[in-house]
């Protein structure tokens, strides 16, 4: 009750008003900014700050390992997940199940090992080849009529009206969103990877899919359904009873979506059942094209996945469960959501913080010219672009990528877990946390903390990641294990290897091929949050080296 749970938090500090309600962080959360009023708390409280009545928000820097612990003592992911469930259907991600997850984390563990995903390079290289031609003609329409390339691309279709980073105002400006493109990119590889059959997104020069896969006349892009489907997940999710399973479930979600009085939180609702059905679309279509004997199958994600899967149900009884078209859709949805809008805003971060620095830009550039070489003026074939071989270890580029991710968090605000009754003793700080406590660990406060990083945290600096730095400068040096763009410990980013492999290719290529500049360069790279943080949009000045 009420009392008891007073006095169980009593010691920690936190915002008076936080002990009874998660309105407050609700409130920060609808605004897209909870991971800086956390962050704020936590420069106000210290190290331990309750931020809702049961939920204690801990950044200091040991707590990474006991609240996303491993093997026995490792933590359940918290009711907070439930909000992100389709159709009572749990997936790899939001499961709260240890049997399960661990059965289907099985299942995709192999599909996305590094080697899987090297296999099929030769898929990602040619989106890569389109978004070039398509960058290509960007620039050459510089040349043309004045033209706003934000709001038309070279082919005439407009970019989804509430695609992120669609750029507000008209204007006779040249400029290209960047933002816009990678989207583009991230979408069609992984649905290329995923069902054998890119959602034409680069062909078409929008995210805004077809009728046929989206339904007649939905003009908004998918990048922005990911975005308001994050928000309404990441609000929801701080009222537990809002996201019920089951019958009451069902009501109280169709009591949601038609009457709740914040548009933002129906929007997000309804995007959530839109994605689900192009998720359900693009499964049947691959499945009746595996049913057609005439056709050669692709080695796709969804085939090792469904192989995966199949060969798991004869796995001991009590994880056995019916493999039904259900569970496909759930997972397949979960690899077109988390594996595209997460790697294209990442790399929206990291080239927006290698513009805004050009002496590192510059760096980059003699790395790459050096170790890849300049590429030929009118790239006929994708194997004449950079390999992952080629790039993967160049120190300079990855440095920069890791920098960028430190400073950029895309994943923010602390992953939620909970103690439950059969969890081993949890303590944090000396303090022993009873168990229905939710603790989460700030990813933007922890990638901060001056403990960690030196006195020069908040600074972009990439030397502090080079193995041998040649500048005098006295940075200390950065420890991967601190940085949480990719989760910690056993719910830990499962697609990593992809979303490095496509990171590292489209920074070289872009970099190599075009000259670039922040197109307002005194503006800061603007974000909102949902469930992952999103940059707004990158409008730059584009043309061929
Ligand atoms: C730069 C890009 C990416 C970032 C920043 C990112 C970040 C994350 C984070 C922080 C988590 C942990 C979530 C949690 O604990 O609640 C996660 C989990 C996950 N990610 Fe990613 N991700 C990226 C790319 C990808 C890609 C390309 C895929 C798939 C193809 C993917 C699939 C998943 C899955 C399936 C999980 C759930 C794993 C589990 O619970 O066992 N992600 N990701």
């Amino acid at each position: 009750n009420w009392v008891s749970v007073q006095r169980r938090y009593k010691d920690i500090p936190g915002p008076f008003l936080s002990r009874f309600t998660s309105l407050p962080l609700a409130f920060h959360s609808r605004g897209g900014k909870r991971h800086l009023y956390v962050h704020s708390l936590h420069q106000k409280y210290g190290s331990l700050v309750l931020i809702a009545p049961s939920h204690i928000s801990c950044c200091h820097p040991d707590a990474i390992n006991v609240v996303y612990a491993q093997g026995e003592h490792a933590l359940l992911k918290s009711d907070f997940y439930k909000a992100f469930v389709i159709d009572g259907t749990p997936n790899l991600f939001n499961t709260q199940d240890r049997l399960k997850h661990t059965k289907r984390r099985k299942a995709l563990a192999h599909p996305l090992s590094y080697r899987s995903v090297k296999d099929m390079e030769e898929w990602i290289a040619n989106n890569m080849l389109k978004l070039v031609r398509n960058l290509d003609k960007e620039c050459e329409s510089k040349f043309s009529a004045h033209q706003d390339s934000t709001h038309s691309h070279s082919n005439g279709v407009p970019m989804g009206a509430e695609t992120p980073g669609r750029a507000s105002g008209g204007g006779n400006c040249l400029r290209v969103n960047m933002l816009a493109w990678f989207n583009c990119f991230t979408f069609d590889v992984i649905s290329d990877l995923a069902f054998g059959q890119s959602l034409g997104m680069l062909d078409r020069g929008t995210d805004v899919l077809s009728d046929s896969l989206c339904g007649n006349g939905q003009s908004m892009g998918v990048a922005a359904m990911i975005g308001l489907r994050g928000r309404a997940a990441a609000f929801l999710g701080l009222f537990p009873p809002l996201v019920a399973f089951g019958r009451t479930g069902f009501l109280i979600r169709w009591l949601l979506l038609h009457f709740w009085p914040d548009p933002l939180i129906r929007k997000g609702l309804s995007s959530s059942d839109m994605l689900s059905n192009i998720a359900t679309t693009c499964v049947r279509k691959r499945m009746s094209s595996s049913d057609n004997g005439d056709q050669i199958i692709r080695d796709d994600l969804l085939h090792r996945l469904l192989t995966e899967l199949r060969k798991s149900e004869q796995l001991t009884d009590d994880i056995k469960e019916p493999l039904n078209e259900k569970i496909v859709v759930t997972e397949a949805m979960l690899l077109l959501t988390a594996g595209s809008d997460t790697t294209a805003d990442s790399a929206t971060a990291i080239l927006w913080y290698i513009l805004a620095h050009p002496p590192v830009h510059k760096q980059l550039i003699a790395e790459l010219d050096e170790n890849v070489g300049i590429l030929s003026h009118d790239v006929a074939a994708a194997d004449e672009l950079p390999k992952h071989d080629q790039v993967k270890s160049l120190p300079y580029l990855t440095a920069t990528i890791q920098e960028a991710l430190r400073m950029f968090a895309t994943n923010a605000f602390g992953l939620p877990r909970v103690v439950s009754n059969t969890s081993n003793p949890v303590t944090l700080m000396g303090t022993n946390i009873p168990p229905g406590t939710e603790l989460s660990v700030p990813a933007y406060t922890v990638q901060r903390d001056m403990s960690i990083w030196g006195e020069d945290a908040y600074e972009f600096k990439v030397q502090r990641w080079l193995p041998d730095t040649e500048s005098t400068e006295c940075v200390k040096k950065a420890d991967a294990k601190y940085l949480l763009t990719f989760g910690a410990g056993p719910r830990m980013c499962i697609g990593k290897n992809l979303a490095t492999l496509q990171l590292h290719l489209l920074i070289a290529t872009i970099l190599l091929r075009y000259k670039l500049e922040l197109y307002e360069p005194h503006r800061d790279l603007e974000a909102i949050e949902g469930f992952m943080n999103k940059p707004v949009e990158l409008l730059v000045k584009i043309s061929r080296r």
